[in-house]
């Protein structure tokens, strides 16, 4: 029993350990580099799980991110000493907690800004220095770039030394503007408004600051309220003199006395409102004493004041047990981990597995059986792990030697990633495995492919099991097994005919479905419908193209590596002699040969252009605005390049339209476009 203890007590120990490291490496990540890898929601849910294991164990290592704030600052701006640390907030994201502190003394409710915390020193009504938060004992001198804020005067009516902090920040329209490049050279890697405003504020040079539009608003006055504090003893009052001076003061509201929950909500629900309205970003709230004095009374921690708390919105990420990997070999052969964890509600849906991509997440993540993990639904759709919190048990003992679906010795692939990262995928190489099989008759017969819509993956993997489907070509001889499937459990007459008639259907077919039924690796629909315009529809010069080695970098989209796999598909003997014989069971339509002629009429301004959308159309979604495109003997790309010829403009364009602004491409709107296709 003792010996048990024990050792439970060293792993909390290792994980304090472990998880100091952790966090500070994401601090770096997110201070210094304005690059986080990890979203706000982990950090919050591993800074939680260090505070309560610090608290159990009585360890606290004195570079703890419960100890202190921000980070060392590594930039090349000039550091400053702060003499009156800047320092966090506490945080919740109970409104409970929040009527817990209000019951004690009057409050201000405040918006939390998702910005920079910034540090304002006046002397004699001059602005002398700015600085950055840091690790809240040295910051980064960023007086060079005020000029450049919008709001923020650098005079003001006021004797003696006047120190004010507040949020640097970035409005959210801005920000979105400037990813979409429509002003400011934004770093397009910028992931969120606050990276974007803490990269501009610590630029070096004020002219590249001034296009970020940054804003300013006070929240605070360290130095110098002892002038104010003679007119009341209150927080409230002095942000209200401090917007006399001509700054912009961070909204806030007084919270009345003995204000109840539901008023607290409601207060909430009002700041919020109008923080969307106003395009202010922000992550919460921040509950902050009203009386000065009472406020000072309480004093701090090394990582916050006691005088107020942050209330954060709640996350998107949500706590599960990780039980094990399901290893799904697909049509290439590359077996796919997917993570199999107890079930966990997010946004109304029941949620158990998520994609694990390939065996290097899966290494970084450090995944073992019964580990904690915490799942978010990424872009509101697709679940995916976003972090294992019980790490230092991972074992490459996880990873099947063998196929899950054959049996065959599998084998591990590396690449190359971003940023020169490895990464390894599983592999079975095995070509009669019939999970490969499988999936590639799915693929043959799915929506984008040949579009066999009356048989289900079901029926496909039955047919496959009896012998009734070898080959592709065996879906148009069903009918010498019609005996036997008729007689199948669950088939009948009926459901033989549905299939047949659906394959029969199938058989009108067109150039892009039947290059994409293929399956040449990376050669999906928008590149089949790129190679049919290319190649007017004609798949006999299509194959004579690529046996030849034609150079399919110059078609609009195609990279060398397409261009590649191309080649490859049709340099195997096997490939070359399927292509041509099943062609003989399917009839082409003739819309391509159309497109043919409209090519050569002169009344046709876009025959063989390549035209690229950007924004949302009125009359089409982004599938039909292609197929139009196609339809009039042009391309649709993808993107904005010198091959480009014209670029159709919707609403609330992106980065596409100043690209093409700058190769002076013509630009044109939905309805010029439609104006000028001949009738
Ligand atoms: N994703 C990552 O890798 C990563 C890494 C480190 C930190 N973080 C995030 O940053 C947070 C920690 O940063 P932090 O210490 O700056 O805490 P914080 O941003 O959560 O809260 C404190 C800050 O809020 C700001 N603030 C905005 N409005 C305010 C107001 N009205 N009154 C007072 N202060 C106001 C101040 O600048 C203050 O410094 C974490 O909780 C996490 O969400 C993320
Ligand atoms: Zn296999």
């Amino acid at each position: 029993m003792q010996k048990v203890q024990s050792n439970r007590k060293n792993e909390d120990a290792k994980k304090v350990v472990m998880l100091v490291a952790k966090l500070n490496q994401y601090r770096h990540e997110y201070y210094n580099k304005a690059k986080p890898s990890v979203s706000d929601a982990v950090y919050d849910h591993l800074f939680d799980e260090l505070q309560k294991l610090e608290k159990k164990t009585g360890i606290i290592l004195s570079n703890s991110p419960t100890q202190t704030v921000g980070y060392t600052p590594v930039s090349k701006l000039e550091k400053v000493r702060h003499p009156i640390p800047l320092l966090s907030l506490d945080k919740t994201k109970q409104t409970e907690e929040l009527l817990q502190m209000a019951a004690k003394a009057p409050a201000l409710l405040m918006l939390k800004l998702d910005g920079l915390t910034i540090k304002l020193v006046y002397e004699n009504g001059q602005l002398v220095e700015a600085s950055t938060r840091g690790d809240g004992d040295i910051g980064e001198v960023i007086t060079h770039n005020i000029p450049a804020f919008y709001n923020v005067p650098t005079k003001i009516p006021h004797k003696g030394r006047l120190v004010i902090t507040g949020e640097g920040f970035i409005h959210k329209d801005d920000f979105e503007e400037m990813r979409n490049g429509g002003f400011g050279k934004a770093d397009k890697e910028a992931c969120n408004v606050r990276n974007l405003a803490s990269g501009s504020i610590r630029l070096l040079n004020p002219a590249a600051c001034k296009e970020r539009h940054v804003y300013f608003y006070a929240f605070n006055i360290l130095e110098g309220m002892g002038d104010f504090g003679k007119i009341a003893d209150s927080r409230g009052k002095l942000l209200e003199v401090v917007g006399e001076l001509g700054f912009a003061v961070c909204p806030f509201t007084f919270l009345p006395e003995k204000v109840t929950l539901r008023e607290i909500g409601d207060r909430i629900g009002c700041l919020k409102a109008f923080a969307e309205d106003s395009q202010i970003p922000i992550d919460g709230m921040v509950l902050r004493y009203d009386s000065l004095s009472y406020s000072g009374s309480l004093g701090r921690t090394g990582h916050h004041y006691k005088d107020g708390i942050a209330f954060k919105f709640e996350d998107d990420t949500y706590e599960t047990v990780f039980r094990s990997i399901e290893w799904e070999p697909g049509r290439s052969g590359e077996i796919a981990p997917v993570a199999v964890f107890d079930t966990v509600e997010i946004d109304g849906c029941s949620v158990s597995r998520a994609s694990l991509h390939n065996l290097s997440f899966i290494r970084d993540l450090e995944l073992h059986p019964g580990c904690r993990v915490l799942v978010s639904k990424r872009n509101m759709i697709i679940p995916h792990i976003e972090e294992n919190l019980d790490r230092g048990h991972y074992s490459k003992a996880l990873i099947p030697k063998k196929c899950p679906c054959c049996g065959k010795t599998t084998r591990i692939f590396s690449r190359a990633g971003d940023k020169g990262r490895l990464i390894e995928t599983l592999h079975c190489d095995n070509a009669e495995c019939s999970s490969q099989i499988l999936h590639k008759f799915i693929h043959f017969a799915g929506k984008k492919a040949i579009d066999i819509s009356g048989i289900s993956e079901a029926t496909i993997e039955r047919f496959i099991e009896k012998g009734f489907l070898k080959t592709f070509h065996d879906f148009y001889h069903l009918d010498r097994y019609k005996n036997e499937i008729v007689q199948m459990e669950g088939f009948g007459e009926k459901s033989y005919q549905k299939i047949v008639d659906s394959v029969e259907k199938s058989r009108n077919t067109t150039f892009a479905r039947y290059v994409v039924a293929m399956d040449i690796p990376m050669i999906g629909r928008t590149a089949g419908r790129a190679l049919e315009r290319h190649f007017h529809g004609d798949l006999q010069e299509f194959a004579k193209a690529a046996v030849d080695c034609f150079d399919f970098t110059s078609l609009p989209d195609f990279g060398e590596t397409m261009c590649r796999n191309i080649w490859t598909w049709f340099h195997d003997y096997g490939n070359l002699k399927l292509w041509k014989t099943l062609q003989k069971e399917l009839n082409f339509k003739e819309d391509m040969i159309m497109a043919k002629k409209m090519n050569h009429t002169k009344s046709n301004p876009f025959a063989g252009c390549t035209i690229v959308v950007t924004g949302k159309l009125e009359n089409f979604t982004r599938n039909t605005i292609n197929d139009k495109i196609s339809s009039i003997g042009a391309t649709a790309g993808s993107s904005v390049t010198k091959k480009t010829n014209y670029l159709i403009c919707g609403e609330k364009p992106g980065s596409k339209l100043t690209k093409a602004k700058e190769l002076g491409i013509p630009v044109l709107t939905e309805q010029e476009f439609l104006d000028r296709i001949p009738a």
